[in-house]
């Protein structure tokens, strides 16, 4: 680690079978660890050949594929279409369980504001604000996130370096400071909804999200 981070520990590893809504099924091993920095219960879910691994790598040497993906309860449980977290969370489970590594489930919800804030925040952008204008106007940063806690985890799993499945710079940028070698990163699918294209254009226009937008950045230019 480049930055001197508390060692974390893994806890409790335990087997889950996974099922999604539309059939897909494929099968976790969840970790609990002790010692993360924010004292949040974050998960790991090691998915795909390297779960099984205590170092996270395949015998076949090459990176693992991570992602960390911020807790949305409206969109991961509930299938909300006001932004793109449940496919994305969808997608990254399929795709991990494929490629091998592990899915980072942190719990940061509302870009780390909380989820009554989330929904402060929707409220304002009713009223008309983007979803970072709507989070300054709350008094909150645009982004709260931290991903000390997610670098934490990676070390106690013993993943050094990994393939990082986001469309957010910031998380790459984050976790590279904090010692991960980040061989890639890969891109995750664009989910556009009847009503989340001005989220996603805001994500493109104020966080440089790499989603290819070019409808919707044209608007949200405008
Ligand atoms: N404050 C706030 N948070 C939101 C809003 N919409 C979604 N979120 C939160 O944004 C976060 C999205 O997490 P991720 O999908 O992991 O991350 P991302 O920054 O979109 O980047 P990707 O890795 O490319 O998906 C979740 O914590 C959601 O709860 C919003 O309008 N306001
Ligand atoms: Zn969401």
């Amino acid at each position: 680690m480049n930055e001197i981070l508390p060692v974390a520990t893994i806890r409790t590893q335990v087997t889950v079978p996974l099922r999604f809504p539309d059939g897909y099924a494929t099968t976790a091993r969840v970790f609990s660890f002790d010692g993360l920095v924010d004292g949040r219960e974050h998960l790991a879910f090691g998915l795909g050949d390297r779960s099984g691994s205590p170092d996270g790598y395949p015998a076949g040497g090459s990176a693992p594929l991570v992602r960390p993906h911020s807790e949305c309860l409206t969109g991961d449980v509930f299938g909300s279409q006001r932004c793109d977290c449940g496919p994305q969370l969808r997608e990254a489970v399929e795709r991990i369980s494929a490629a091998g590594g592990f899915l980072l489930y942190l719990r940061q919800e509302g870009r780390g504001i909380g989820l009554y804030a989330k929904l402060d925040a929707y409220a304002l952008q009713d009223a008309g604000l983007d979803t970072y204008e709507a989070n300054l106007a709350l008094g909150r940063d645009e982004d709260e996130r931290d991903y000390a806690a997610a670098a934490q985890m990676l070390a106690a799993l013993g993943v050094e370096r990994c393939a990082l499945l986001t469309n957010n710079p910031d998380k790459e940028e984050q976790l590279t400071r904090l010692g991960l070698t980040v061989t890639e990163r890969v891109p995750t699918g664009v989910y556009l909804s009847p009503v989340n294209a001005g989220y996603l254009a805001a994500k493109v226009s104020r966080a440089a999200h790499g989603l290819d937008l070019p409808f919707v950045c044209r608007q949200a230019g405008t």
